[in-house]
């Protein structure tokens, strides 16, 4: 029989990278990753250096189209796979990571008009400046019933396509009037791809409100938040939203002849990143909860059954795994975490002795605190470095470290990050359990699982489970690619399903982090301190972070201002 393999894309926060997948076996025959020429832009606009707010972020399309331009014919060269051979193409991407287009689907940032307009580009998943807008839906949604609101656990997110719509709507109404629409990225690449603009009901369905049964919010409620909004979901979101699986499209003639593939390949509907790793991780059952564990961290559940859980990102039918209700919840700063200590905070004799032992200094971090006990440090710490995302919901909340003291070492800082990161996993599980969903089997993926092994084990221990590890490398772009295979069908050398396609290309690897019980009895003590000091912190209990933000924001206005003068 001919070989067939299927190129999973995937967009992260720093990168894009694609992999060439046999989808027979699940083999990786290429990678190719290409940084994102602009980065993560957060501070300044590119050329003019104009200054962004706080807790902006963006990015630029364009590095979006380098990925493609560079990587894609990149893992064509190294595989020498015919491009006949590559039934199909699947992308997963960062979400809700979304911008104006115009009529004719190009960026309002790519026209001279809005070139120095920050609201002209993409907002990225983590750009935290709509909190207010997010707020007021909450309170909006909650006053008038609205019922899509259970589905996301009572409270949305900033994170999320109506917030930042309408931050762009309430501080640059030219620009929201100028755009045609509002896409996912994933969408828009997508569209680049297939030449037709589909939407992601995977995408819609977790960061724009919308469901099968019932589309997306109603007039009534969206002119309750600004009567400017009424008419958001028919003109700015309109758009045909298909399910997971399906295909988008065919590959045109001039991006496959740029890309060195064939026109014509299936391009599958885009999928969220975190959510393309459980289907790499072969998790296609009722109970299977995959953490997708990297810069931060995604809990994605699979289950039968649907339930509404308080603080749980939100409840899709058909939003992972096609014929099973998809549970999303969140930690939105992981790696970042323990990244920011690195870079920040590590003092110079740490950094010098990782190098002379030859070793990065994550390493050596990890190395020593591997050598403590739990609770040996005297530290806890709560992990919203980057707000919470799951059970709070409320970007505004940030880091906090009790118990430090003249003696304490760079090394026990370092675990207590690691573990306060594995509390708000716990958190989060027994959220989802109390409200009747059951977590049977707890999976990773992500870079984080083979940088770090005191990091799982820490999570085994604290939540009192066994993890298993995707075999994988790159599980999210083999996620992408195993809906690629899909998205080509049967008919053309594919799959008819994702269970299908995980049957052949997913795996796990054969060691598993085991929870030891000892370790377990301190962990669960510090976890009820972590809660005691969550629950103060994140319900309103004591308003310090809040104040210190209010503060914050209102120097940073004042100072933004007077750099216009
Ligand atoms: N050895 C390590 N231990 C813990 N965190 C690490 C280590 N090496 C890198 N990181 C963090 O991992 C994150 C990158 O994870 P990765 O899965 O590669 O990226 P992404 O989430 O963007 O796909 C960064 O935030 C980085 O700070
Ligand atoms: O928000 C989501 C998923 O809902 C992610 O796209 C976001 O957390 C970014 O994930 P990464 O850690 O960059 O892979």
């Amino acid at each position: 029989m001919d070989k067939r393999y299927a190129l999973g894309i995937d967009f992260g926060t720093e990168s894009g990278r694609a992999v060439l997948v046999d989808i027979h076996n699940g083999e990786e025959l290429a990678s190719h990753i290409t940084p994102y020429p602009h980065g993560v832009m957060d501070e300044r606009l590119p050329g003019s250096g104009r200054a962004l707010g706080a807790n902006w972020a963006l990015q630029h399309p364009e590095d979006y189209m380098a990925v493609l331009r560079k990587s894609v014919p990149a893992v064509m060269e190294i595989s020498g796979i015919h491009p006949a051979r590559v039934i199909g193409i699947g992308i997963d991407f960062t979400a809700c990571t979304m911008l104006p287009i115009d009529r004719n689907g190009v960026p309002l940032c790519y026209h001279d008009a809005f070139r120095d307009e920050p609201h002209a580009y993409v907002k990225l998943w983590k750009h935290h400046a709509a909190q207010e807008q997010a707020n007021r839906i909450n309170e909006t949604a909650r006053r008038r019933g609205e019922p899509f609101l259970s589905r996301y656990g009572g409270k949305s997110s900033s994170e999320w396509m109506l917030a930042k719509a309408w931050q762009v709507l309430s501080e640059a109404p030219h620009v929201y009037d100028a755009a045609d629409r509002f896409m996912e990225a994933a969408d828009w690449v997508v569209g680049q791809l297939a030449g037709r603009p589909v939407r992601s009901g995977c995408c819609a369905g977790y960061k724009a409100f919308w469901s099968k049964e019932d589309g997306y919010p109603g007039e009534a409620f969206l002119r309750a938040l600004d009567p400017r909004l009424e008419r958001f979901a028919i003109d700015k979101l309109r758009g045909e939203v298909l399910p997971l699986g399906e295909r988008a499209g065919e590959l045109t003639e001039g991006l496959a002849a740029e890309l060195g593939l064939a026109a014509g390949t299936a391009v599958a509907v885009g999928i969220i990143d975190a959510h393309a790793g459980v289907a790499g991780v072969g998790a296609v059952h009722s109970g299977q909860m995959v953490m997708a564990m990297g810069t931060s961290l995604c809990h994605m559940l699979i289950s039968d059954k649907k339930i509404y859980a308080d603080g749980v990102s939100g409840v899709v039918e058909d939003g992972i795994i096609p014929g099973l209700y998809g549970y999303e919840a969140g930690q939105p700063a992981v790696g970042d975490i323990f990244g920011w200590f690195v870079e920040h905070q590590a003092p110079a004799y740490v950094t010098g002795l990782a190098e002379s032992e030859g070793i990065g200094v994550h390493d050596w971090l990890e190395r020593r605190a591997a050598q403590l006990r739990p609770g040996q440090h005297g530290l806890l710490a709560l992990d919203w470095w980057n707000g919470n995302r799951s059970v709070l919901v409320d970007a505004d909340l940030s880091g906090l470290i009790v118990g430090l003291t003249l003696q304490t070492k760079p090394e026990e800082i370092y675990r207590a990050l690691l573990e306060a990161t594995a509390f708000g996993t716990r958190k989060i599980i027994e959220t989802l359990e109390r409200a009747g969903v059951e977590v049977k089997e707890l999976l990773a993926c992500g870079g984080l699982p083979k940088r770090n092994r005191l990091l799982m084990q820490i999570y085994a221990d604290v939540t009192g489970r066994t993890i298993k590890v995707a075999a994988s490398e790159q599980t999210t772009a083999l996620g992408a690619a195993m809906f690629g295979a899909v998205a080509a069908g049967p008919g053309h050398g594919g799959y008819s399903d994702i269970a299908e396609a995980a049957r052949h290309m997913a795996r796990v690897r054969d060691e598993y982090f085991v929870p030891d019980a000892e370790r377990g009895e301190v962990y669960d003590r510090l976890y009820r301190s972590y809660v005691q000091l969550h629950d103060l912190f994140g319900r309103g209990g004591c308003e310090v972070m809040k104040e210190l933000l209010a503060v914050k924001l209102e120097t940073s206005r004042r100072q933004l201002a007077d750099d216009k003068i």
